[in-house]
């Protein structure tokens, strides 16, 4: 569909079971490692199953702008070629809202030679990059971020000095990854150490980011919990198959409990490894959801199954999921308001734990809602879950889903969704 044509979509309720097969667009969170990792190696790396949405066209657009060339052979294929060095670019890097070539960029120029900045949109310049500075800092690298977000400008010299630092990761696993990343091409062994208390949210995505690196040289071990000590090999090119996006799964399986649908997959979608596939689980467990939720090692989920709990038969409470506060939007706010937005009372906020009051009586019934989305992807995409049960939800701005998942109107379509202008 010309999602363009749409500044509101309204989702007609599904009449029976959604079926049918679904291709999945590759891993987001994987394709902007495999990409950086992949840029940072001299030589060509094949990628596949790649995503193509606005985060990776970030990424790749940052890239180029370094001197790494990036040919396409198909949607989903490309080569990466590159000498294994980073330019300093010629204009600020501009990185939208998103977050993983954000973090990881500001830590991997260190690597180039002369200023960089880092920048995003009016989002990203909302979320929090200090820590992530301070460690870069303590590495010896010449880095400023006056406001504590973005912009950030790193007076690049080649490399760092550095070998042992610590990171708060409380607001972001993301400081982790982008420091191991780029501690992979120092010259000596590097330690990073997370800072107080280790049940950092997202740890899965740290294993995600070591899997990444390992498959193309790296060698990083964990001598003690919350430490990884990182060895100076560099990376080399290799061939890469990125699987997968387990969070944009998570709305498919959503669709598939609540419909009593059945939808295929191009592979086993039980055999993802990303933090979210954790969720199918719980995901399965509707309309009897646990009353507590911890959404902490899957935060991305969260939205998706705030969603489904509003139709659960027993009222949920989301705990551990503080850092939504600091994602695309206030997702744990964005949430709430969406939920009273169905149907007032459906869900309050208790410090940053959300409790959603299910409501089993809200299938088939009809509502006024006109969701606002922030210009959020996830919330966009998990209330579209909402329209398949009840009549009159809209979403605002429906064409944000592109930050991750630019083709889910169309999915949505395919499996016989109907959308249309709001009446
Ligand atoms: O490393 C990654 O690929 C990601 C880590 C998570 O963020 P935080 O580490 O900021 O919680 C997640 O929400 C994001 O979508 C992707
Ligand atoms: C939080 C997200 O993205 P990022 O942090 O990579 O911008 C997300 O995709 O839900």
């Amino acid at each position: 569909m010309n999602i363009d044509a749409f500044p509101q979509l309204e989702i007609v309720p599904v009449k029976g079971p959604l079926k049918g097969r679904v291709v999945l667009p590759g891993s987001k969170s994987l394709t902007n490692r495999a990409f950086l990792v992949a840029a940072l190696a001299k030589g060509d790396s094949r990628l596949s199953g790649v995503l193509s949405s606005d985060d990776t066209v970030y990424m790749a657009a940052a890239l180029r702008d370094m001197g790494v060339g990036i040919d396409n052979e198909d949607e989903t294929t490309l080569t990466v070629r590159s000498t294994g060095k980073l330019k300093a670019p010629a204009k600020p890097l501009f990185l939208g809202n998103a977050g993983t070539a954000t973090r990881f960029l500001t830590a991997a120029v260190a690597l180039a030679d002369g200023e960089v900045v880092v920048d995003g949109d009016e989002h990203m310049r909302k979320r929090p990059i200090g820590p992530l500075v301070e460690a870069l800092t303590r590495l010896g690298v010449e880095v400023s971020a006056p406001t504590g977000c973005p912009p950030v400008t790193v007076h690049a010299k080649g490399g760092f000095s550095g070998d042992v630092v610590e990171i708060d990761a409380n607001l972001s696993s993301q400081y982790v990854s982008a420091l191991l990343i780029l501690a992979a091409c120092g010259e000596k062994p590097v330690e990073v150490r997370l800072r107080g208390d280790q049940a950092i949210g997202g740890r899965g995505y740290i294993d995600l980011t070591t899997r990444c690196m390992e498959a193309f040289g790296a060698k990083v071990s964990m001598p003690q919990a919350g430490v990884w000590r990182v060895e100076p090999t560099g990376y080399v090119a290799a061939d890469y198959l990125v699987e997968p996006d387990a969070s944009s799964c998570t709305y498919l399986w959503a669709a598939e409990v609540l419909t009593g649908g059945e939808i295929t997959f191009q592979m086993d979608t039980t055999a993802l490894t990303q933090p979210d596939a954790k969720s199918r689980d719980v995901i399965m467990t509707w309309p009897n959801m646990p009353a507590v939720i911890d959404g902490s090692q899957m935060q991305d989920a969260v939205p998706t199954l705030a969603v489904l709990a509003a139709f659960n038969k027993t009222p949920v409470r989301f705990v551990g999921i503080a850092n939504l506060r600091v994602k695309e939007c206030d997702r744990v706010s964005a949430l709430s308001q969406g939920l009273n937005a169905i149907r007032d009372g459906l869900a309050h906020e208790e410090g940053d734990d959300l409790i959603v009051h299910a409501d089993p009586a809200l299938i088939g019934a009809m509502t006024k809602a006109v969701i606002d989305t922030h210009n959020d992807h996830r919330i966009a995409m998990c209330f579209a879950l909402a329209g398949l049960m009840m009549s009159g939800v809209v979403i605002d701005n429906p064409k944000c889903v592109s930050k991750t998942f630019p083709g889910y109107w169309d999915v949505l379509e395919s499996l016989g969704v109907e959308l249309k202008h709001p009446a």
